[in-house]
């Protein structure tokens, strides 16, 4: 249709400046169809110093974790999950979750949830100051197994007691399903599982349910024909997106999700992460990346993106390896 249009054009005289000015008088006011629904403003949620630091091998000290959240909450991030209160047989790169936690300074509309198995882990992290927590289940029978040694139906019990809890400690508590679209184990995931599980946590009192799409096998199609169920069970300002980037869709799916109404995304500085409990899974979608992308869609983020890359120079230098995130190698390159 444009394309028949633009034949009828004749261009005379000034090729470039009369061209230019009747393409702008043309599109100006076009209505961009693609991107008409997408929110003003996105919540991110940094989980770098949590999912993305609990697969490092060599142990990350506790000051370098603390000096990361700070640097993550300067950035203008309003949610940072620092930690996870789990067994530190089975994530010891965690096993300073309570010393995390009480090194963060209180920052003016920052929060810093941190993740909890259990109610042994809830009851600790309450105790060492945690204002917001997060339990996690699976949409995969065997990646629950595998991942915190119970059956969903037990995780789902599990945390009814936590969140029975939280409510009488006026603590909120976010839901996160993993395995949304594949499982290292079992491979794909029915959506209608994963509507069962986020539909659960939501209805037992989670503020918002977290999709993981753990091991990042997720394309925009997928995500889809994933979100179609849930999103029939639980309200869409409720539901956060959570990919890693395995094969390099996360950022298609996140736009794809953004389309679909979704307004928060879980990402990682410099792309750090892993699950040690899903091997082969890469790390989460970088933060620099997703502000990146948001930013250049007119979306709002609240996040400064150079200090965002400071950050991220923070953790890569000390890990001793480059970022993994593209717009921070793309913009290094440019001023080096
Ligand atoms: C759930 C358990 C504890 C069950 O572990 P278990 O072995 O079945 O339970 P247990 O009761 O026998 O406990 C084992 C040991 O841990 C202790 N323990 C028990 N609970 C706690 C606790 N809260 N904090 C500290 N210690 C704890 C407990 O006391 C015991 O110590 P021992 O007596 O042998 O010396 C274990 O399986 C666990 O910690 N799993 C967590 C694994 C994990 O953190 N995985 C990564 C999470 S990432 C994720 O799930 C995906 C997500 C959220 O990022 C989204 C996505 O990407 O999709």
């Amino acid at each position: 249709m444009i394309f028949q249009r633009a034949h009828s054009w004749h261009i005379q005289g000034h090729y470039a400046d009369s061209f230019c000015n009747r393409v702008d008088m043309e599109f100006r006011a076009l209505p961009r169809k693609v991107l008409w629904d997408l929110p003003r403003f996105v919540k991110i949620v940094e989980v770098g110093p949590r999912d993305g630091l609990q697969n490092e091998k060599s142990t990350v000290p506790t000051s370098v974790k603390v000096e990361l959240i700070h640097k993550l909450a300067a950035s203008g991030l309003s949610v940072v999950e620092a930690t996870s209160f789990v067994s530190p047989k089975w994530v010891p790169q965690l096993a300073d979750a309570k010393d995390v936690l009480r090194g963060i300074r209180h920052v003016p509309d920052v929060r810093f949830p941190v993740l909890t198995p259990n109610l042994r882990g809830f009851e600790a992290a309450v105790a060492a100051g945690a204002k917001e927590v997060a339990v996690f289940a699976s949409a995969s029978e065997s990646f629950s197994k595998s991942n915190i040694n119970c059956t969903i139906k037990e995780s789902l019990a599990r945390y009814r007691d936590v969140i029975t809890s939280a409510k009488k400690h006026g603590i909120r508590i976010r839901g996160y399903v993993s395995c949304v679209v594949g499982c290292p184990i079992e491979g794909a995931i029915h959506p209608s599982k994963v509507a069962y599980v986020a539909k659960e946590l939501y209805d037992m009192g989670c503020f918002e349910i977290s999709l993981g799409d753990t091991i990042g096998v997720g394309t925009p199609g997928k995500v889809v024909a994933m979100l179609e169920p849930v999103l029939f069970f639980v309200p869409v300002d409720k539901l956060a997106v959570h990919f890693h980037d395995t094969y390099g869709q996360a950022l298609a799916n996140i736009l794809v999700s953004l389309q679909m109404g979704i307004n928060i995304v879980d990402s990682s500085v410099s792309g750090l992460g892993g699950c040690p409990y899903a091997k082969g899974a890469t790390g989460n979608v970088a933060t620099e990346d997703v502000v990146y992308m948001l930013h250049g869609l007119g979306i709002e983020t609240n996040v400064d993106l150079n200090k965002l890359m400071d950050a991220g120079h923070y953790i890569s230098n000390h890990l001793g390896r480059p970022s993994g995130s593209k717009t921070t190698i793309a913009l290094h390159r440019m001023t080096t």
